[in-house]
């Protein structure tokens, strides 16, 4: 964690996702990896050590890879650009496009091919949710339906994120609790 935290002081760029995944996994994954233990394992749960861990990274890689998306706009003003420069360019997309703040159809398609990624470790984070002991199930399934809504009200804006930042509203927030209680009762069965 303290690496990627020394990190973000010298690197402000990411040629590729791997580079990406590596600083999501030092300043967020290693929260989820800690939270492990305080959370605690299901004595019920059939899955394995390993899978429960994966599951836990996954969360913290998700919900960095959510907070980078909606905060684009706000990070290009500061010279900052925490997405894949060859998946920019993929996307005929450069540094210019991020800090130009224009939504485009091109930006659109570069937002949902992002989006779709973050929902990816945001599934494999939910599997691995319903294995945590009874009393952590509850804040942990709503932090993650809060999370990943996130990338919802980006799209609710069209995608931009150059301009304008998504958030949930508090009447959204408030909804989300007793589903995600109703989630969290969830018997741990699959096996992980
Ligand atoms: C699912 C299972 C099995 C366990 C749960 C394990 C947990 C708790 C995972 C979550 C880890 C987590 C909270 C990671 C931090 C993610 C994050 C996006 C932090 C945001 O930090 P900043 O970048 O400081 O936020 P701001 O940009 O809002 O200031």
């Amino acid at each position: 964690m303290i690496e990627g935290m020394r990190m973000d002081l010298w690197k402000c760029r990411y040629q590729s996702f791997e580079e990406l995944y590596l600083y999501c996994y030092r300043v967020a994954g290693t929260v989820g990896l800690m939270s492990v233990p305080i959370m605690g394992i299901a004595p019920d749960s059939p899955a394995s050590t390993r899978g429960i861990y994966d599951a836990a990274l996954f969360l913290g890689i998700g919900n960095q890879l959510a907070n980078i998306l909606r905060d684009v706009g706000e990070d290009a003003q500061r010279g900052r650009v925490y997405l894949p420069q060859d998946e920019l360019a993929q996307f005929g997309l450069s540094d210019a496009d991020v800090m130009s703040r224009k939504v485009t159809d091109g930006w659109r398609a570069f937002m949902k091919q992002q989006i779709a990624r973050a929902r990816f470790y945001f599934d494999q984070a939910e599997i691995g949710a319903s294995h945590l002991d009874k009393d952590s199930r509850w804040p942990i399934w709503s932090s993650l339906m809060l999370y990943s809504k996130i990338l919802d009200a980006i799209e609710e804006n069209d995608y931009d994120n150059l301009t304008k930042r998504a958030y949930v509203g508090r009447a959204k927030k408030l909804l989300t609790l007793p589903l995600a209680y109703m989630r969290s009762l969830a018997v741990p069965s699959l096996a992980l």
